[in-house]
């Protein structure tokens, strides 16, 4: 398999509302749900697979069949050498569209580290959101302000007081074209009217402070894990003082003009994403496996062998085989990498 192959709508049932947007980027109609798994080889969880999805829910289905398939039968030419090895022929990469329709709960994901000493998984949930659209008061929260301590954290979940929850935390307004990185830990909810492309460690490991509200019991809030262990995954330091942290600046790749890469170096183990603007031709510095979602205009994308036109709303996935991409036209794309290995 050299060629990349377009994705098409993979939605996958989760508790809260949202997913408009995704049809209008999409340019489709008629499906539901607030997230898309785009190029995901990853199927959710069955204690939170609702009753009558396939057990695979969540992995991308292509026109040649199952991507975990695909990727199971030819894993160096999907992955490259070093990935295919890296991982027992994981990507290490899950990519969402993700629309949010309400308010997601306060929550926050394992590190690796706990993910390994208590969830039996090589990978925690470190996550990374590029904006693609954002109504005009839509926010975000992103860590706590000031340092607070686990009592505190421990009776707000009690009383599931999230408005102290919230108020706590720093919250900020976003807009389309906004980078946000959400390292496993760090408190976080995104607010209604923000839909993002969002690259994260591929595990749907959450632990909700706030929970009742969305019908989930302190069993499914905590991994089943209890109140006493799921605390210490949260990060309890202030960021207001260290917010660039959070707010990565796009860094340029030498000698690669029309490519930036958004991330800074701190998420380059868990995913990277690169943002290419192409007014003629731009080349990308390197072949592997990515996830490509086409964000703006409209153009071609070459590969060692092939060819085709792209334009906004597509999503494609590519593999190693297929050498380094060409964009062609005045296209503008995302372009989400698997962690450097
Ligand atoms: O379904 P969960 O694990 O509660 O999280 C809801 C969503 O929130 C995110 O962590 C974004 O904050 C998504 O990755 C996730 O799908």
């Amino acid at each position: 398999m050299t060629a990349p192959l377009v994705l098409g709508d993979n939605r996958v049932p989760v508790y809260y509302a949202g997913g408009a947007g995704i049809d209008a980027f999409r340019g489709t109609a008629g499906t539901t749900g607030p997230e898309d798994w785009v190029g995901s080889l990853t199927a959710l969880p069955a204690a939170i697979l609702p009753p009558g999805h396939p057990a695979d829910t969540g992995v991308s289905r292509t026109e040649r069949g199952s991507l975990r398939e695909l990727v199971a039968a030819d894993p160096v030419g999907w992955l490259g050498e070093r990935l295919a090895g890296a991982y027992g022929g994981e990507s290490g990469l899950l990519v969402k569209l993700l629309d949010a329709g309400e308010r997601l709960p306060v929550h926050c994901h394992p590190s690796r580290a706990f993910a390994r000493a208590h969830l039996g998984s090589l990978f925690g949930k470190t996550e990374g959101w590029i904006v693609l659209a954002a109504t005009g008061d839509a926010r975000v929260w992103l860590g706590l302000r000031d340092r607070a301590d686990r009592a505190d954290l421990r009776r707000w979940i009690a009383d599931q007081d999230t408005t102290a929850m919230l108020a706590a935390m720093n919250e900020l307004t976003v807009r389309p074209g906004q980078v946000l990185y959400v390292p496993a830990g760090l408190p976080h909810a995104i607010g209604p009217g923000v839909m993002i492309t969002e690259l994260q460690e591929p595990t749907s490991f959450s632990v909700l402070a706030d929970h009742t509200a969305f019908g989930l019991d302190a069993g499914a809030a905590t991994l089943g894990l209890g109140w006493d262990l799921a605390l210490s995954c949260f990060d309890l330091d202030g960021y207001a003082g260290r917010l660039d942290e959070l707010l990565p600046a796009r860094r340029s790749l030498p000698g690669v003009p029309g490519v930036h890469s958004l991330f800074g170096p701190a998420a380059d183990e868990y995913f990277r994403a690169w943002l290419v603007e192409c007014t003629g031709a731009v080349t990308l510095p390197e072949a592997g496996f990515a996830v490509v979602v086409v964000t703006g205009g409209e153009g071609e994308l070459r590969w060692s062998g092939g060819s085709m036109p792209v334009a906004r709303g597509r999503t494609l996935v590519v593999p190693a085989a297929a050498g380094p991409l060409e964009f062609r036209g005045e296209v503008a794309a995302i372009v989400c990498r698997p962690p450097e290995v």
